[in-house]
């Protein structure tokens, strides 16, 4: 069982082979790449799958449909979040503090009283759609509740109808995908907040916002000379797309572990938020800098859960001669087992413990304050926002929220599980991406104090 190139595949021989590991594949991708790991010595080896794999590649979510073709040719946002909006994320940080304050006070309304508390996943996509989508479309539709709807379902469904179009013949497609995002909800329902709102706003070539420097704003000034008003709607679709699922997950892991932790951790935590409110005189760019026990927990669970089980996909655009017989051919898909360098011994001591201040520790023994060991910061050993020129373009971006969101909610709230929960939440995994407990459930109660929110 080798592919052309030589590569060999994973799992017994045969069709009855293929769909059985394609099956496990589907439901237990650790269990296959344990497999694969053994079989093959650290060597390269194929898995079959039912089908593509659900990470953002453009093909995989079937782009010219999902979303449109146009930014296939000239996919500038990831530029722009690159340039502008990355200049531009110390001044969102009022903005996404007063979003986080306003949408938690109003989420975890009764949490506090109610023994049963609220869906972590659900509750924390919401707050991402809101939060973010304060600095990027502004807060009139990020207080639109139908808006945030119909922006949630979109980033739901578009990964579940890809699969569909791919696997119909090109010209029924365009039918395939009206069906389906009739039944589903596709781009159709959140352009129609979008593109009305950014007619509102160009008005005879001057773009009037609420406050400047939102991210819509730095794409329509960046837009090239023939980009539609629709065309530019589509690209905060992409961007949306790109950053709700993967922040929510992100924390929804995050609280699930600091739920778990002792007090006196959870204590330490805070007064690090506090001595760096205080010292850097509020919440700024460098108060959020030494936040290094919240950014370390987002670290560790980067590496510990990540989004998927491997990463990095690509195809492969020349012959690859991997110099030992092997080769891929043009055209082929490859990808990098993750979990075997974020679980490798000698990178991460004791990988197979979940340790929230791994990275704070290193930071203290080392006395390195520098960004080696920040959440944001790809290298060889750390994969979870991908590696290279297409590195995650708005992970400064995630890490700005997600620790203003942690920790607005360590100051402001005590976090448990229900009482008759007494273990961490078990992950599902579905064609190899890692999804946390949909159900599972916590108590956010407030600890009836507001200092900090200036
Ligand atoms: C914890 C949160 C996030 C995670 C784990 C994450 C992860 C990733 C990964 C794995 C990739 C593919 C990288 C590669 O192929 O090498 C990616 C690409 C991308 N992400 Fe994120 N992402 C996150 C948040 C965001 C946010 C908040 C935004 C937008 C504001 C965003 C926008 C993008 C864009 C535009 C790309 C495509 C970059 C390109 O192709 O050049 N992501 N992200």
């Amino acid at each position: 069982i080798s592919y052309s190139g030589g590569v060999p595949r994973v799992g017994s021989p045969g069709v009855l082979g293929y769909i059985q590991t394609a099956l496990k594949w589907t439901i237990h991708a650790e269990d296959v790449i344990k497999e694969g790991r053994q079989q093959f010595f650290g060597k390269p080896f194929v898995i079959p799958t039912l089908f593509n794999e659900m990470i953002a590649v453009n093909e995989d979510l079937q782009l010219p449909y999902t979303m449109d073709e146009h930014q296939l040719r000239n996919p500038y946002q990831a530029r722009v979040l690159r340039t502008d909006v990355n200049r531009a994320i110390p001044s969102y940080i009022p903005e996404i503090l007063d979003e986080s304050v306003l949408a938690m006070n109003e989420a975890f309304k009764h949490s506090g009283q109610e023994a049963s508390g609220v869906p972590v996943f659900d509750t924390m996509t919401f707050l991402i759609a809101r939060i973010s989508n304060r600095v990027i479309l502004g807060k009139e539709l990020c207080r639109n509740e139908n808006f945030l709807n119909a922006i949630v379902r979109f980033a739901e469904t578009t990964p579940l109808m890809a699969p569909f179009i791919q696997w119909s013949p090109l010209l029924l497609r365009p039918l395939v995908y009206f069906v389906l995002s009739n039944i589903l909800g596709g781009k159709k329902q959140p352009l129609t907040y979008i593109v009305p709102y950014l007619k509102r706003r160009i008005k005879e070539g001057q773009i009037i916002t609420e406050k400047s420097g939102l991210v819509s704003e730095y794409l329509i000034q960046n837009a090239p000379a023939d980009e539609s008003i629709e065309g530019i709607a589509v690209r905060l679709l992409n961007i949306n797309f790109g950053s709700i699922h993967t922040s929510s997950i992100f924390i929804t892991q995050t609280l699930f572990e600091i739920a778990l932790l002792p007090a006196e951790d959870i204590e330490s935590m805070r007064t690090e938020v506090k001595e760096a409110l205080d010292s850097e005189g509020g919440w700024t760019k460098g108060a959020l800098d030494k936040f290094h026990k919240i950014d370390s927990a987002l670290r560790e669970i980067g590496r510990y859960y990540g989004l998927m089980y491997f990463a990095l996909p690509r195809y492969t655009m020349v012959d690859c001669d991997l110099g030992d017989g092997l080769y891929v051919p043009l055209g082929h898909r490859v990808a990098i087992d993750m979990t075997a360098i974020h679980f490798d011994p000698n990178i991460y001591p004791d990988p197979y413990r979940c340790d929230v201040f791994r990275f704070s520790k290193l930071r203290e023994q080392n006395g390195d304050d520098s960004a080696k060991y920040g959440f944001a910061t790809v290298d060889s050993s750390y994969l979870p926002f991908g590696a290279g020129r297409h590195a995650c373009a708005g992970r400064f971006f995630a890490a700005m929220e997600l620790k203003i969101m942690l920790a607005h909610i360590l100051l402001e709230y005590d976090i448990s599980y229900p009482p008759c929960v007494n273990q961490r939440p078990s992950n599902a995994t579905f064609n190899g991406a890692i999804i946390p407990d949909t159900k599972a459930r916590i108590i956010f109660k407030p600890r009836g104090h507001q200092d900090h929110q200036s």
